[in-house]
C-alpha cells in the first residue's frame, strides 16, 4: 500500500515507465523541501486564504500559510449542569479574535484565520476551513485537513462524523468526498480513499485490519512519502465512502479494543487520491519535451491530455493533552514516548518551521514523515483546533490556542502535480502513423495510376500525330496542285485581255480621226456662218448710219430755224432786263426817299417829344408858337404820304411787268426742258435717257425749237452773266430757284459753256443746291445738271472732291421720283466711268445707291443703272489689265444677281449695257466662281450666239473659252 498517490498501485496502476512526473517551478523544490528553513518572507502569499488560480496559469510554486480556525465545542450536559461557566474564554467572530483569561483581571487576545464558535454548524465548519483544500485537490494540488485539541473537545465530530442521523450533522469528510466525487468524471477521472491510523509510532491498515505496520517510504528523488501497502479503494459514489468509512470506524475500534487502547490516542488518516484528466496547453507540450531532452515532437493536431494527480489528507489526530504534558511542559516523557510520540515531533516540527528554524525534526515520528507534505511542505494546509468550554481545561485549552498561533506561522509551497498523458498520446500517434501511413500508400497507388494514364495517353499522341502528319503531305500535294492550275488560268486571263486591250485601242484611233475631221468641218462651217452674219450685220449698220445722217441734216437746219427765234427771243430779254434795271434803280431812289423821309419823321418824332418835355415849361409862353409849327409839319407829312402813294402805285405797275416778264422766262424755260428732252433723245446727246416713242417729227420740231430757245438763253447768259445766273440759284424765291437751276442745267447740257460754269463754282453752287433743296423739279434739274457736267473726267473728280457722290447717294435713297432718279442714276453712271474714282465711289455706296434704284423699274432708270455698271466693269477690267486682279467690287456689292436677272431684259438699252458688263465681268478668272454660281455663265453663252453685236458677241465667245473654270463648268454637262 502507497501513501502516495503516484506511488499507488493498489488499483493495478500502469507501469512506471509509463508516466512522467512534472515538476512544475522546479526552482523552489528546495525551497518546499521540509528539510531545509522556509523563508518566512513572502509578502504576497503569506495573505490567508490565497489560492492558486482556477484557471491554472498560477501554476507555478506559491507559498501558502497554513490556515488555522478554532471551533469551540458547545457545553456538553455535564458542563452545563455545573457552574463551571466558561467565561474563560471571549470568542470574537467578527473579528477573528480570540481572548483567554489570563488571571481574574487579565485578558490575553488571539488573532486566528477563523473563530467558529459553539453554534457553528457542520456545513459552516466544512465551508470555512475545508471547501478552500477540497477546491485546491480537484485543481491538481495536494490538501491538508487537520483538526488538533483536547481530547472530547469535538475533532472527530469535526471530521469524522457520517451524519447518518440527521444530515446536518455529516462533517469535513463526508461533505468532502460529496464535492469531490461531484467534480469527477465518472469516465476519465478517478476517486480512491485509504484510511489509517497511527498509534505509537504504527501505521494500521483501517480498511484491511490485517495490515497493521505499514512500511513508509519516501522517494529519496522528489522527497513523495508513500504507503506501498496501504488499501487504496476506488470511490463513485458517497454512500459507497460512508460504507467504506463506516467500516474503517468499526475496524478502529476492534483495533484499539484488541491493542487495549483508546481511540484518542491515535491519529485517523484519511486519504483521497484524486485523478483528473485535462487539456494539456501548448506551452506544457514543449516543456514535456524540452525537460525529457527527448526529439519526441507531439503534433499540435492532437488534443493532448494530463493528468493531474492530488491527494486530500484528512487527519483526525490523538488528544493533545498529552501532548502539552508531557511534551511542552517537559515531564513525563516516557509516557510520551509511549502515549503520543508523534504529536510531540509533530509540535516540534512545527516550532521550528515556525520560528525558521535551520533544522526540522521531521524524521522524529511518522506522523511528521507522513505529513512532510502538509507542513513545510507543497500540500494546502487548513488546521482546525478544537477547544472546550470548560474552565478546568484552561490550560490544555492555551496550550492548543498557543498550537494553532505556531501553526500560523507556517508556510507551504504549492504547487501543482500534473502529468502527460502519454499512453493516449502514444495512441494517438500511432493512430495517425496508421492513417499516414494508408494515406502514404494511398498517394502512391494514385501516381502508379497516373503515370499510367499518362503513358497511355503519349502513346495516343504519338499516334494521332503521325496521323495528322500523314493527312498534312497529302493536303500540301493537293494544294500545290491546286495552285499550278490557277496559275495557269491566270496567264489565260491575262492573255485574252491583252489581245482585248489591243482591240479597244485600234478603235479608239479610228474614232479619234473621225472626230478631227467632224470637228474640223464645224468649225469651217461656223466660220463662215460667222462671216455670213458679220456681213449681213455690216449691211444693216451702214443703211442706219445712211438713214441717220439724212436724218441729222434735217434736224440740222430745223435747228438754225430755232437759233434765230432764240436770239429774237435774247433780244427781248434784253430789253426786259434793261428795263428791270431802269426799275430797280427808280425803286433805289424811292427807297431813298423815304428813308429820308423816315428820318425826317424820326427826327420830328424826337423833336416833339423834346417839345412836350418843354411843354410843361413854355406852356404859356409857347402854346401858340408850338401849334402853328405842328400844323406845318401835318402838311408836311401829308404831302410826302401822296409822293409815296405814288411811288407805290409805280412800283406795282413795275412789278407787275416783272411778273410777266417772269411769266415769259417761265414759258422760256418750260420750252426750254422739253427741247432739252428731245435733244437728250438725239444721236448727238446720248448720256441720258433711253429712246422715246415720241415721233421723228415732233423730235425734230422739237429739237429746232430748242435749240432756237439754247440760243436765247445763251445770249441771255452772256448778257446777264453766270455769276448772277449762279446766284439765284441760292435765291429765297423757290421760283426763281426753279428757272435759275433750270437755265444752268441748260446752259451745262452744252460742253463749250461747262468750263465757264465750273469756273464760276457751278458745280459748288449745283451741289449745294441740291443738298438743300427738298424741291423735286429743283433736285431734279440740279441732278441733271451735274450729270451733264459729270461727263469730263475734271468734273467728275471735283463733283466726288465736293463730296457729290454720298450727295447723289443720298438724293437716290430719299426720292422715288423717276424723273430725279434717271438724272441721279445718269450722274453716277458717268463716275463709274472714271477708273481713278471707282474706289472712292463705291466707298461713298455709289454702287449699292445705283442698284438700290432698281426699284424704280422706270426703264429710262433701268437704263442708267446698266449703263452705269457696263461703265464700272470696263473700268475694273482696263484697270486691271496686266495686274493681279481682285474680285470685282461690283460682284462684292452684290450687283451680280440684278445682272444676271436684267441679262435678258426687254428693254435694248439695259440688255446692251449688261452684256457688255457680263463681258468686262467674265475677262477676269478671278470672278469666274462667282459668275458660274450666279448663273452668268449660260447668259455668257447665250450673249455669245444672241447677242445682235458682233463685237460683244467674239468678246463673250474668247471670255469663255480662255477661263478655265468656265471649260471645266461646261464639261461636267
Ligand atoms: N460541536 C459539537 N456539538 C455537539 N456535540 C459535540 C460537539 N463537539 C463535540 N461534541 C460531542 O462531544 C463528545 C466528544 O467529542 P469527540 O469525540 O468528537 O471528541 P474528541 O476530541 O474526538 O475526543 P478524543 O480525542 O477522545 O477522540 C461527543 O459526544 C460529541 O458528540
Amino acid at each position: 500500500m502507497a501513501f502516495s498517490a503516484n506511488r499507488s498501485n493498489v488499483s493495478g496502476g500502469s507501469p512506471r515507465s509509463a508516466t512522467v512526473r512534472l515538476e512544475r517551478a522546479s526552482s523552489l523544490t528546495s525551497n518546499t523541501s521540509p528539510t531545509h528553513p522556509r523563508s518566512k518572507a513572502i509578502p504576497s502569499a503569506t495573505s490567508p486564504g490565497r489560492r492558486p488560480s482556477r484557471n491554472g496559469r498560477d501554476d507555478s510554486g506559491v507559498s501558502g500559510r497554513v490556515r488555522v480556525a478554532v471551533r469551540l465545542r458547545p457545553r456538553n450536559s455535564e458542563e452545563l449542569k455545573s457552574d463551571d461557566v466558561a467565561d474563560y474564554i471571549e470568542l470574537m467572530p467578527e473579528l477573528k479574535r480570540l481572548k483567554l483569561r489570563k488571571n481574574n483581571w487579565d485578558f490575553e487576545t488571539f488573532q486566528f484565520d477563523e473563530i467558529l464558535n459553539e453554534t457553528a454548524s457542520q456545513k459552516r465548519v466544512y465551508e470555512v476551513v475545508a471547501k478552500p483544500v477540497v477546491e485546491s485537490v480537484l485543481e491538481g494540488y495536494n490538501g491538508t485537513v487537520m483538526a488538533y485539541g483536547q481530547t472530547g473537545t469535538g475533532k472527530t465530530f469535526t471530521l469524522g462524523k457520517l451524519g447518518e442521523d440527521d444530515a446536518a450533522d455529516r462533517g469535513i469528510m463526508v461533505r468532502a468526498m460529496e464535492d469531490i466525487l461531484a467534480n469527477a468524471s465518472a469516465e476519465q477521472d478517478s476517486v480512491s480513499v485509504s484510511y489509517l491510523q497511527l498509534y505509537l509510532e504504527t501505521v494500521q491498515d483501517l480498511l484491511a485490519p490485517e495490515k497493521d505496520n505499514l512500511t513508509i517510504s519516501e522517494d529519496p528523488r522528489t522527497g513523495d512519502v508513500s504507503l506501498p501497502g496501504a488499501t487504496c479503494v476506488e470511490v463513485r459514489h458517497p454512500k459507497s465512502f460512508l460504507e467504506l468509512l463506516e467500516a474503517g470506524e468499526a475496524n478502529r475500534i476492534a483495533a484499539n479494543t484488541k491493542m487495549n487502547t483508546e481511540s484518542s490516542r491515535s491519529h485517523a488518516l484519511l486519504l483521497v487520491n484524486v485523478k483528473k484528466s485535462v487539456k494539456a496547453k501548448q506551452e506544457k507540450e514543449s516543456t514535456a519535451s524540452n525537460e525529457n531532452g527527448s526529439s519526441l515532437q507531439l503534433s499540435k493536431s492532437h488534443s493532448l491530455m494530463t493528468i493531474r494527480k492530488s491527494k486530500l489528507l484528512i487527519v483526525d489526530l490523538a488528544g493533545s493533552e498529552r501532548v502539552d504534558k508531557s511534551g511542552s511542559e517537559g515531564h513525563l516523557l516516557e509516557e510520551a514516548k509511549f502515549i503520543n510520540l508523534s504529536l510531540t515531533a509533530l509540535g516540534k516540527c512545527i516550532n521550528a518551521l515556525a520560528e525558521n528554524s535551520p533544522h526540522v525534526p521531521i524524521r522524529d515520528s511518522k506522523l511528521t514523515r507522513l505529513l512532510r507534505d502538509s507542513f513545510g511542505g507543497t500540500a494546502r494546509t487548513s488546521l482546525v483546533i478544537t477547544i472546550g468550554p470548560s474552565s478546568q481545561h484552561r490550560a490544555e485549552t492555551m496550550s492548543t490556542i498557543l498550537f494553532g498561533q505556531r501553526a500560523m506561522k507556517v508556510e507551504n509551497m504549492v504547487k501543482l502535480r500534473e502529468e502527460f498523458d502519454y499512453k493516449s498520446l502514444c495512441r494517438k500517434l500511432e493512430a495517425d502513423l496508421d492513417r499516414l501511413i494508408a494515406e502514404n500508400e494511398r498517394q502512391n497507388k494514385l501516381v502508379l495510376d497516373t503515370e499510367e494514364q499518362l503513358q497511355k495517353r503519349a502513346e495516343e499522341a504519338e499516334l494521332t500525330i503521325q496521323q495528322a502528319e500523314r493527312k498534312a503531305k497529302v493536303l500540301l500535294e493537293e494544294s500545290h496542285a491546286k495552285k499550278l492550275k490557277l496559275q495557269k488560268e491566270n496567264l489565260d486571263s491575262i492573255r485574252r485581255l491583252q489581245q482585248e486591250c489591243s482591240l479597244l485601242e485600234k478603235e479608239l484611233k479610228e474614232n479619234a480621226v473621225k472626230l478631227q475631221s467632224e470637228k474640223e468641218a464645224a468649225v469651217v462651217e461656223k466660220e463662215m456662218q460667222i462671216q455670213n452674219e458679220r456681213a449681213k450685220k455690216q449691211q444693216e449698220k451702214e443703211e442706219y448710219i445712211e438713214e441717220y445722217q439724212h436724218k441729222l441734216e434735217e434736224l440740222n437746219k430745223k435747228f438754225e430755224a430755232e437759233r434765230a427765234e432764240r436770239e429774237s427771243i435774247e433780244r427781248r430779254l434784253q430789253e426786259i432786263e434793261d428795263c428791270m434795271e431802269g426799275q430797280n434803280k427808280l425803286e433805289l431812289d424811292d427807297q431813298e426817299n423815304l428813308n429820308e423821309l423816315a428820318k425826317k419823321m424820326e427826327e420830328e418824332s424826337h423833336s416833339r417829344e423834346r417839345a412836350t418835355r418843354e411843354l410843361g415849361e413854355w406852356k404859356l409862353q409857347g402854346a401858340f408858337i408850338a401849334s402853328n409849327e405842328t400844323a406845318g409839319l401835318k402838311d408836311e407829312v401829308k404831302l410826302l404820304k401822296q409822293e409815296i402813294e405814288e411811288q407805290c402805285k409805280q412800283k406795282e405797275v413795275l412789278e407787275k411787268e416783272v411778273k410777266d416778264l417772269k411769266q415769259q422766262m417761265l414759258q422760256l424755260s418750260y420750252d426750254t426742258d422739253e427741247t432739252r428732252k428731245v435733244l437728250e433723245k438725239g444721236p448727238t446727246r446720248v448720256s441720258l435717257g433711253a429712246e422715246s416713242p415720241m415721233s421723228l417729227s415732233k423730235a425734230h420740231h422739237m429739237r429746232e425749237t430748242v435749240n432756237g430757245q439754247r440760243a436765247t438763253i445763251a445770249k441771255l447768259f452772256e448778257q446777264v452773266g453766270l455769276h448772277k445766273i449762279l446766284s439765284l440759284l441760292e435765291s429765297e424765291d423757290v421760283d426763281v430757284r426753279v428757272h435759275a437751276v433750270k437755265v444752268v442745267a441748260n446752259l451745262a447740257a452744252e460742253e463749250s459753256n461747262q468750263e465757264k460754269i465750273v469756273e464760276s463754282g457751278g458745280i459748288v453752287s449745283l451741289l449745294r443746291l441740291l443738298d438743300s433743296s427738298q424741291d423735286d423739279i429743283i433736285r431734279r434739274v440740279a441732278a441733271g445738271a451735274i450729270a451733264n457736267l459729270a461727263m469730263t473726267e475734271t468734273n467728275q473728280e471735283l463733283i466726288m472732291a465736293q463730296n457729290g457722290t454720298r450727295l447723289l447717294v443720298r438724293t437716290a435713297n430719299e426720292t422715288d421720283d423717276p424723273q430725279t432718279l434717271r438724272m441721279v442714276a445718269g450722274a453716277i453712271a458717268n463716275l463709274c466711268g472714271n477708273e481713278k474714282l471707282q474706289a472712292r465711289l463705291r466707298e461713298d455706296g455709289g454702287i449699292i445707291a445705283l442698284l438700290g434704284m432698281a426699284r424704280s423699274r422706270h426703264p429710262d432708270v433701268l437704263a442708267q443703272i446698266a449703263r452705269g455698271i457696263a461703265n464700272f466693269a470696263k473700268c475694273e477690267s482696263r484697270a486691271a489689265r496686266g495686274q493681279k486682279r481682285e474680285k470685282s467690287l461690283l460682284i462684292e456689292d452684290g450687283a451680280l444677281p440684278w445682272i444676271v436677272e436684267n441679262a435678258t431684259n426687254e428693254i435694248s438699252a439695259v440688255r446692251r449695257h449688261i452684256e457688255l458688263a457680263l463681258c468686262h465681268l467674265a475677262q477676269h478668272e478671278v470672278n469666274a466662281v462667282d459668275l458660274i454660281a450666279a448663273g452668268a455663265l449660260w447668259e455668257l453663252v447665250r450673249i455669245s450666239k444672241e447677242c445682235s453685236r458682233e463685237d460683244i458677241r467674239i468678246l463673250a465667245t474668247k471670255n469663255i473659252t480662255s477661263s478655265s473654270s468656265f471649260q471645266s463648268e461646261l464639261k461636267k454637262l
